[in-house]
């Protein structure tokens, strides 16, 4: 056999690696299934096709020849385990793979933003997935219902399509939300303490659980929609996948309660299929209102994140804009005001840069001033703000910096920048710096004022032949060993 006809060991490994874990995952939503009381000779609850079309969207690298064959033994096995016959399990199992085919190929097809259910027309594009999918797992059941139950095959289609759709309508947001593990890890680092804004974050779930409450204290057919003000509640107050989440928790124990006879219906005969069916398609029907509201809120969110970022960042060099640098650096000013902590401001202005696109053009001047941004934007402290303040200006604010480091800080700027070589399409140049600086304590007066006082240590920079850095200080209190306000140092 040549080289190329065998796979390498690792690709082997990586193979039967997916295969184990298909394997393991829809094993354990079919026994997780098969547990929720049969009524009739399906489940409650049958997770296990919701969770394999959720698992291979949502991560494609299982969606492989090694990962279908792990789910095929998955099927295979539980429902053997589960005591069906050969020929019942392997009916069962065609009806449960095929559904999720058609919902792969339907949901793959899709734009990411639709398939992680991030814009306001993902729920009805999901629910068409659904109903494709749902309508071919029916027709296995057209054919399984008569041939090992006795029933027709209208009875049989009817019964698979309803129960696959309230399955893949409960599991399948879920899954298609589910946030990557890098995102969770950064949420984990960056949350706070507890605040009293988390505490009211817990509001929505609170009334969740009142409207749960509500449920088994009134009963009756209308508990179906308890959960719905609480769920749009937290459709609006909480990430899409929370929303997901809860609305799955909170549907499935209702289908639970009902199948477990937990949830008095009456006067309904939960017993009855029809009734049955119907309780269920009507549940899992509500659960698309929270969905479609966490949807929105959420395409909602991510376009204002970007309107945000656009409103206070200069797009050339993405440092922020003279706007939000004013508001960032006056409250910046207000909480070193109140710690009694020193700062300094650094304008820093690109010498002759006029002169730079008259002789090289203006997207040479562009590469200029992204050089500086990123050289001076390197290593930045995270209460450190610098922005692009005018044409060639920039603005640097160095919380509880005292005169001598910020001499040391911005000397190493106007080096590092004379020393940098910035490429351009056929050549390279290099340009020089100049530096007006402020150092204060507080009380610091205004922003405005030490804008005023940084703009005239620049200017006197530029008189003083340019390439330099001219430093101030300014302040009520004095720093300890420092020179009293007033002139240039
Ligand atoms: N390439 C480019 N040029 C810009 C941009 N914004 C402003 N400018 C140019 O920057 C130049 C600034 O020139 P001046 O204010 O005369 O300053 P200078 O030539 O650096 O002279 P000194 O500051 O006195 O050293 C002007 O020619 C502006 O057209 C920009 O976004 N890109």
């Amino acid at each position: 056999m040549s080289s190329s006809a065998t796979s390498p060991p690792d690709a082997r490994h990586c193979a039967a690696g997916v295969a184990a874990l298909v394997c393991l995952l829809v094993l354990g939503a079919c026994l997780l299934g098969i547990l929720t009381r049969p009524i009739g000779h399906l489940a409650a609850l049958w997770p296990a096709n919701a969770v394999l079309l959720g698992a291979l969207v949502r991560f494609p690298r299982l969606a492989r020849p090694a990962g279908w064959c792990g789910a095929l033994c998955a099927y295979l096995l539980a429902d053997l385990l589960a005591g069906s016959s050969l020929q019942q399990t392997l009916l069962l199992s065609a009806g449960n793979l095929s559904g999720v085919i058609v919902g792969f190929l339907l949901l793959r097809r899709l734009h990411a933003g639709h398939r992680s259910l991030r814009t306001p027309a993902s729920v009805p594009y999901l629910v068409l997935a659904i109903v494709a999918a749902a309508s071919a797992s029916g027709c296995f059941g057209a054919i399984t219902d008569p041939l090992l139950y006795g029933g027709k095959p209208m009875g049989g289609w009817v019964f698979w399509f309803m129960t696959e759709l309230v399955n893949y309508m409960l599991f399948l947001p879920v899954m298609l939300t589910l946030p990557a593990c890098r995102a969770v890890r950064t949420e984990r680092r960056r949350r706070p303490l507890w605040t009293a804004e988390q505490a009211r974050k817990l509001l929505p779930l609170l009334g969740l659980l009142v409207s749960a409450a509500l449920c088994l204290l009134i009963g009756g057919p209308g508990v179906v929609a308890f959960p719905v003000p609480a769920l749009l509640w937290c459709a609006l107050s909480y990430r899409l996948f929370s929303t997901a989440l809860l609305t799955f928790l909170a549907s499935g124990w209702v289908l639970v309660s009902i199948a477990l006879n937990g949830l008095s219906l009456a006067p309904l005969d939960v017993n009855s299929r029809p009734v049955l069916l119907s309780l269920r398609l009507g549940v899992s029907l509500i659960a698309l209102a929270p969905l479609t509201v966490a949807s929105v809120m959420s395409a909602r969110n991510e376009l204002l994140q970007r309107m945000r970022y656009l409103a206070s960042h200069d797009q050339l060099s993405s440092l922020l804009n003279r706007w939000a640098f004013r508001e960032q650096a006056s409250e910046q000013l207000s909480l070193l005001a109140q710690q009694q902590r020193p700062l300094a401001l650094l304008m820093l202005d690109i010498d002759h840069f006029k002169r730079i696109n008259d002789n090289h053009g203006h997207a040479a001047g562009d590469q200029v001033l992204k050089a500086f941004a990123n050289l001076a934007g390197s290593g930045l402290r995270k209460d450190e703000l610098l922005a692009r303040i005018g044409g060639e200006e920039f603005a640097l604010l160095l919380p509880g910096c005292d005169l001598e480091q910020a001499r040391e800080i911005a000397e190493r700027i106007r080096q590092r920048f004379g020393d940098t070589q910035v490429q351009l399409d056929t050549q390279t140049i290099s340009c020089t710096l100049s530096i007006g600086a402020v150092v204060a304590w507080p009380p610091f007066g205004d922003l405005d004022g030490l804008l005023l006082a940084a703009d005239r240590m620049l200017y006197q920079a530029k008189a003083l032949g340019r390439n330099r850095c001219e430093i101030t200080f300014l302040g009520g209190a004095s720093e300890p060993g420092a020179e009293p306000p007033g002139g240039p140092l």
